[in-house]
């Protein structure tokens, strides 16, 4: 079976600059002041949690306008209270030396036709745009990120099921909510039928589906993201990036003899990706997993212990990390419709870079690290039944 990389379309660097990390290069504040050379941009290691960040809404034209607001936490002291003016200009050279013009262009343009969609899309449930856990998540789920730090971890755990090494399932969304969500996909599509407005789909594999960010839902999604699936991510993935998810990709994926038909082996453009079905009925659509793969093995072999199908139930949410390879199989009859959210994690990727061998997360740099310590410990007992021997000989001499 060889494998695809499903790739979001049209915005494949859509990760936040990784500020957090490339770009900081002191902890303790020492800011250079408001007009600095090139070679002494700084930031802060760790953000000023007390500063309120300015708006930056009518500058938004190079770069997102949310960028700048985080980004002013991780001033120098000594910048906090300039103009927004300077601020802005200190924080953007910082941030172009991070993207190409072209990048910048493209993100430009996607901002661009994001806004054209959501002026003129009219939603029909304006609720489902705020996240608002007590009527989106089912009991069990939302109750569980309640307890204190300590505790929330133990209550997470105790209402996930791990089918499969790396494969976490819970019960997530509320039925209402589901309905609600899959009505709202429905009159957006309808919008775009209508209008004959061309959006762009989920990915490089599919050709139908929508993108939730795309149409209002994003910073629902990316609350969603924030206050859950971090702390999922903290206690499961932390070899992916763990609590530092900071930026998804949410969408949903339709299959149906009338839509896309099944999905091809692939991994995921994510550190941790979230799947819950929405319904509604169906059959077939189940997904396959065939272990978790770095670049250089994502095309080796299947160990049977690393096989595992899962079923899906409306409601009901799988979480993995997005180099898990996966597909699924074909949806025989009805209609399914997946809500999908691919986290990603700037400080990973940054760090990824650097380092180049055994990853602790991929199944074959895990196993071909064991064998070489297997080869080594059995080279050492031969030194040593060698050395030995030669003492042995020596004794009996
Ligand atoms: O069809 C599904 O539920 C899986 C979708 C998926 O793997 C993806 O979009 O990355
Ligand atoms: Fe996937």
């Amino acid at each position: 079976m060889s494998l695809d990389k499903a790739v979001e379309r049209g915005n494949e660097s859509s990760a936040p600059m990784s500020t957090a990390v490339a770009a900081v290069t002191n902890g303790n504040g020492n800011g250079t002041g408001a007009a600095p050379s090139n070679a002494s941009y700084r930031l802060r290691l760790n953000p000023n949690q007390d500063h309120k960040a300015e708006n930056y809404d009518d500058l938004g034209l190079e770069f997102t306008p949310l960028l700048f607001s985080s980004l002013e936490r991780y001033l120098p002291p000594n910048l906090l209270n300039v103009s927004r003016d300077t601020k802005y200009k200190y924080m953007r050279d910082i941030l172009r030396r991070y993207s190409t013009e072209g990048e910048r262009t493209r993100d430009q343009k996607h901002r661009e036709y994001r806004q054209k969609i959501i002026s003129n899309y009219q939603p029909l449930y304006r609720e489902l745009y705020t996240l608002n856990p007590s009527s989106f998540f089912v009991q069990s789920f939302w109750k569980a990120f309640g307890a204190n730090d300590k505790n929330r971890d133990e209550s997470i755990r105790s209402i996930m099921s791990e089918p499969a090494p790396g494969v976490y399932t819970f019960d997530m969304l509320q039925p209402r909510f589901c309905d609600m969500l899959l009505s709202e996909v429905e009159n957006f599509e309808k919008w775009v039928h209508e209008t004959k407005f061309r959006i762009m789909r989920p990915n490089t594999m599919n050709k139908y589906g929508a993108v939730l960010d795309d149409f209002g839902m994003e910073s629902m999604l990316e609350k969603l993201m924030e206050d859950f699936i971090r702390h999922i991510s903290k206690i499961f993935f932390l070899d992916v990036g763990g609590y530092s998810l900071d930026s998804h990709h949410g969408f949903v994926v339709e299959y149906g003899m009338d839509r896309d038909v099944e999905l091809g082996f692939h991994v995921d453009d994510s550190e941790v990706t979230l799947n819950v079905c929405l319904g509604k009925h169906f059959t077939g659509g189940e997904l396959f997993f065939r272990g978790v793969r770095c670049e250089k093995h994502v095309n080796t072999e299947t160990h049977p212990e690393e096989i595992y199908d899962h079923a899906h139930l409306p409601g009901r949410a799988i979480i993995h990390r997005g180099r898990h390879r996966h597909g699924a199989r074909a949806t025989t009859s009805g209609h399914r419709m997946n809500l999908l959210l691919w986290c990603r994690s700037s400080v990973f990727r940054e760090l990824r870079k650097h380092q180049k061998e055994y990853l602790n997360w991929c199944g074959e740099c895990k196993r071909e690290k064991q064998a070489r310590l297997q080869q080594s410990v059995t080279a050492k007992k031969m030194e040593l039944l060698v050395s030995q021997g030669d003492g042995g000989a020596f004794n009996l001499r």
